[in-house]
This record gives C-alpha cells, sequence and structure tokens, in this order.
C-alpha cells in the first residue's frame, strides 16, 4: 500500500486542501490531498479526497463501484467553500476512510449551498482515487467586484413605470401670396404649403435599462409655416425617444397597443399634422387668384402608460428588514440604502452581475411586501408590479427570527394571490443573516419547510459576504433556464 498522504507540518490549518486546478481549456480538478476540516477532528493519516464537480455530470460509479459507498447527505460546508472561492461547482464529493469520525466531530452540519455526497472508500479503492483526475465543464464564473463604488452621493432607483401624454407636432400654415413683378404684377398666387409636424416616436435599444428619462409630457415639433415664391415650409424632425428592450404601451384603459421587444423595434406613439397647402394649390381656371390656403392639422394628442416589461432577470423579494438590500450590495456595485428599520427601500434598485463569459446578468431589490400586500397593503401592488416584471425570483428570508418559514408562507400566499403565474418561476430561497447565533438554530426548520417546496436553500450572510459564490452560480443557472424558456416560448409563437 502507497503511504497515506500525511498532514504537512507546516500547513496544519484545519482548513487546508489541496487542489491543482487546470485553469486553461477545460479545467481540470485533480485534487488529491488530506485535510481535518473541523476543529476536534485530528486523525492521523485522515484522508479526504475532495472532488469538486461543475454541472457536468460524471457518475462516479464510473470510477469505483457505488455500491461500496456509504451516502450522506448533507447540506452546507462553509470552510471549503471558503478555500475554492474562485471555483464553481454544484456538488462536493468527500471520500475518507474515516467517515465515522467525520460524522462525530459534526463536520456535516456545517452548511453547503449544494448536495454534498459522502462516500466511504477501503483502503483497495484509496488508491484508485490517489490517481484519478475529473475532467468537469467550464462553468461561468462571475467576476469579482474591483472597481470601487461610486461616491456620487444620489443613488438611483430604475424607474420601470411612466404615465406619458404625447403630442405630435403642429402642421406648418400654408401661406396666401401672389406674385407681382414689376413687369409681372398678376402674377399668380405663389404661396408655399406648410411643412409636417413630427411624430412622437419610441425606439428600443439596448442602451437603455429605465424609463427615467422619459419625461411625463413629450411633444413633437411643429412644421414651418409656407412662405411667398412657392417656399414650402420644412418639415419637423419627428421626435425619437429611446426606451428599454421590452417595453410595453398601454392606453388608458390597460389595453397593450405596443411591445417593442427588438432592438431597434419602434411605436409612433403620436403622429404629427400634415403642413397645410398655400394658395398656390387652390387656383383654379375660374379663379386665378385664391386668397385661400390652409391651416396645418394639429398633432395627435394621446396618453399611454409605459411599462418596461422585465426590469431585472433576478427579483430579491423579502419582507421589510430581510436584507435584500444588503444582500444587492454584497453582490453588485448597486447602493441601495440599508438601515435596520421597514421600508428603507421604496423603489427598485438594479445591480449587475457580470461572468466571466462576457454575460451580464441584472439583479433587482424589490421593496419589501407585507402580509396583505395584494390587497394593496404598504403599497403592495405597486411592488408585487415590479415582481410580476422579472424572471426568476429570489425570496430572501431573515432567518434570524423565530420560525423563518413563515416569511416564506407569507410571501408566496401573497405572490399567488396577485397572479399565479409568479408561484411558477424559477425560484431559490436564502436564508440570510446566518451569522447570528439564532439563525443557525432556525435554519433546520426552515430547511424542512423548503424541501417541501422543492425549492433550493442556500444560508448566506449577506452582511459578511459568506455563501455568495454558489447564489451567483445559480442566479447563472435560473438566469439559463429562463433565457432558453423565453427562446422556446418564441419559436411556440
Ligand atoms: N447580522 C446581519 N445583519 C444583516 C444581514 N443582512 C442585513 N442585515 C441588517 O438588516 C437590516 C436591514 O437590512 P436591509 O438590507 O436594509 O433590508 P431590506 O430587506 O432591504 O429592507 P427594506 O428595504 O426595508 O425592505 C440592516 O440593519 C442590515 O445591516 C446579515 O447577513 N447579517
Ligand atoms: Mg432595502
Amino acid at each position: 500500500m502507497n503511504a497515506p498522504i500525511r498532514r504537512d507540518s507546516a500547513s496544519n490549518s484545519d482548513s487546508s486542501v489541496r487542489l491543482r486546478l487546470r485553469t486553461r481549456g477545460w479545467p481540470l480538478y485533480n485534487s488529491n490531498g488530506y485535510r481535518s476540516l473541523e476543529k476536534g477532528f485530528e486523525l492521523d493519516e485522515a484522508i479526504t479526497f475532495t472532488f469538486v464537480r461543475s454541472p457536468l455530470r460524471i457518475e462516479c460509479k464510473d470510477i469505483v463501484d457505488q455500491q461500496d459507498f456509504t451516502r450522506l447527505h448533507c447540506p452546507y460546508v462553509q470552510d471549503l467553500l471558503n478555500q475554492l472561492e474562485n471555483s464553481i461547482f454544484e456538488e462536493v464529493h468527500f471520500f475518507s476512510r474515516y467517515m465515522e469520525e467525520m460524522k462525530s466531530a459534526n463536520f456535516f452540519k456545517r452548511c453547503l449551498p449544494f448536495s454534498c455526497t459522502v462516500f466511504k472508500f477501503t483502503e483497495k479503492q484509496y488508491h484508485a482515487f490517489r490517481s484519478m483526475s475529473m475532467m468537469v465543464a467550464d462553468v461561468p464564473k462571475p467576476i469579482p467586484i474591483r472597481k470601487n463604488k461610486s461616491k456620487f452621493n444620489k443613488v438611483k432607483p430604475i424607474v420601470d413605470f411612466r404615465s406619458v401624454k404625447v403630442q405630435g407636432g403642429k402642421g406648418g400654415d400654408g401661406c396666401i401670396s401672389l406674385r407681382r413683378l414689376c413687369k409681372n404684377p398678376l402674377g399668380g398666387p405663389d404661396g408655399g404649403d406648410g411643412g409636417n409636424g413630427g411624430h412622437v416616436t419610441f425606439k428600443a435599444t439596448s442602451n437603455k435599462t429605465s424609463l427615467e428619462h422619459i419625461s411625463s409630457v413629450l411633444k413633437a415639433e411643429d412644421g414651418e409655416k409656407g412662405i411667398n415664391r412657392d417656399c414650402h415650409g420644412k418639415n419637423a424632425e419627428h421626435l425619437v425617444v429611446e426606451v428599454p428592450i421590452g417595453t410595453m404601451f398601454k392606453s388608458t384603459v390597460g389595453e397593450i397597443l405596443a411591445d417593442l421587444n427588438e432592438d431597434g423595434a419602434v411605436f409612433i406613439a403620436a403622429r404629427g399634422g400634415a403642413g397645410g397647402k398655400g394658395n398656390h394649390y387652390f387656383a383654379t381656371d375660374v379663379n386665378q387668384a385664391p386668397e385661400i390656403a390652409e391651416y396645418g392639422a394639429a398633432g395627435e394628442e394621446l396618453s399611454y402608460t409605459i411599462e418596461i416589461r422585465t426590469i431585472a432577470h433576478v427579483g430579491l423579494i423579502g419582507l421589510p428588514n430581510a436584507g435584500k438590500s444588503t444582500f444587492l450590495r454584497a453582490i453588485s456595485r448597486a447602493r441601495p440604502k440599508v438601515a435596520p428599520y421597514p421600508f428603507t427601500t421604496l423603489q427598485p434598485h438594479v445591480g449587475v452581475v457580470k461572468y466571466d463569459d462576457l454575460q451580464q446578468v441584472t439583479v433587482a431589490d424589490i421593496p419589501g411586501l407585507v402580509a396583505g400586500a395584494h390587497r394593496n397593503r404598504g403599497l403592495g401592488i405597486s411592488f408585487l408590479r415590479h415582481i410580476e416584471r422579472c424572471l426568476c425570483l429570489l425570496y430572501v428570508v431573515d432567518t434570524s427570527l423565530p420560525e423563518p418559514w413563515q416569511q416564506l408562507e407569507v410571501l408566496r400566499y401573497e405572490l399567488g394571490q396577485y397572479d399565479k403565474n409568479l408561484l411558477e418561476k424559477p425560484s431559490g430561497v436564502l436564508a440570510n443573516k446566518m451569522d447570528l447565533v439564532q439563525s443557525k438554530e432556525n435554519l433546520n426548520e426552515l430547511e424542512l419547510y423548503v424541501n417541501n417546496i422543492n425549492l433550493p436553500l442556500f444560508p448566506v450572510s449577506a452582511q459578511e459576504g459568506v455563501g455568495i459564490l454558489p447564489i451567483l452560480h445559480y442566479v447563472r443557472k435560473l438566469y439559463d433556464v429562463s433565457c432558453m424558456k423565453e427562446e422556446s416560448d418564441e419559436k411556440g409563437e
């Protein structure tokens, strides 16, 4: 038997994991080492292999017969996560000869935000594992935020709803003019036509993300008047207002009139009036010098409500004070206000999480909901409307409060009462404030409830920035799933 890998006297820290990671091309996680993972777990020759697995699954039974293993399901190990900071994974497999001791050391009670399978293996199998390495697929990793947050005092919430009045430009008036030249005193009518008024148009563009730049009254320019010598007035330029892709225009009665769902799509919201004809237009055989001309027509005047269909890919929902804003600050450069009183956030804030495949996922901090929100308690309806416009949802629960599952129950009840489809959106649960002592006691009962409703649970401390990486990985998964769903919906149409 080969000598087991021994603890390095220099690296006697509890959380040491030897992990060789080849980053170019397909990363190869070849981790063979040992570690003592929890204080008190100090066994000689303790050999623990840690295999990190990314979404491309390679069944372990390909390597060693699975029947030989003892399987345990444990929810969380924070220490390991800290060590593997820059890796993204779905499952961690621990291979140890000393499973019983690890169990008794309470090691598996530590939180891991993904399912974790533990295998016990024999002395003989140990050799097979020693030389084993696992091929895993490259998964997009979130790029850590390096740039400091802006020092600019004003924090901008996202504006996703606007009521606007739009008015097309008035057409220019036609001109009444009779040509009089010294050698031709009855030169006939030469009044030019007025120019057309401009339209008010909205154009979808990827450069915009909110409606904050849209004022409540939008008026296009008027056409110029016609003048003598048959000079026509100039047509006014159209007013083009850029809006984010996915902007919907509704009439005052709530009917959807337009949905700009692709880059460059245009909606003419109010047409400009046509220019009036000058008097030359009215000359006839019997009336060679008409002294009449047209006024320019007035432009259309209409009112719309404008809404963004999707304000963010992921929405953070929770009761007031659950820590939604703190979490958004932890994962992005957004700076929503954080304070220990309810309803600190009254308008949604959006942060951007960037991944190393250049994909950006937006996360919205939605104002807190309270029981009765679907009956507009605590401005609930307007907050629920924001939730409608997120592709997937993350429920944020304050785990330090007694019976934290009740928070989840209230949130899901309110969502269901407002719109049943909201409950169908891909979701996850964040058990926040895990740094507090009470939270550790409450986590188990929350976990039971969350398992019953088939949602993944992520223990996290938004304030300390612990447990963030697995959530960002999950957020990316939710994003990919919802994009695929959208694509298939479009094809179905
Ligand atoms: N100990 C601890 N405190 C936290 C954590 N996350 C948030 N808090 C605190 O909880 C309080 C509320 O946090 P916010 O982020 O403002 O909560 P919110 O959900 O945005 O609240 P509203 O905007 O009012 O809906 C603040 O005092 C935070 O410091 C955490 O992980 N641990
Ligand atoms: Mg807030």
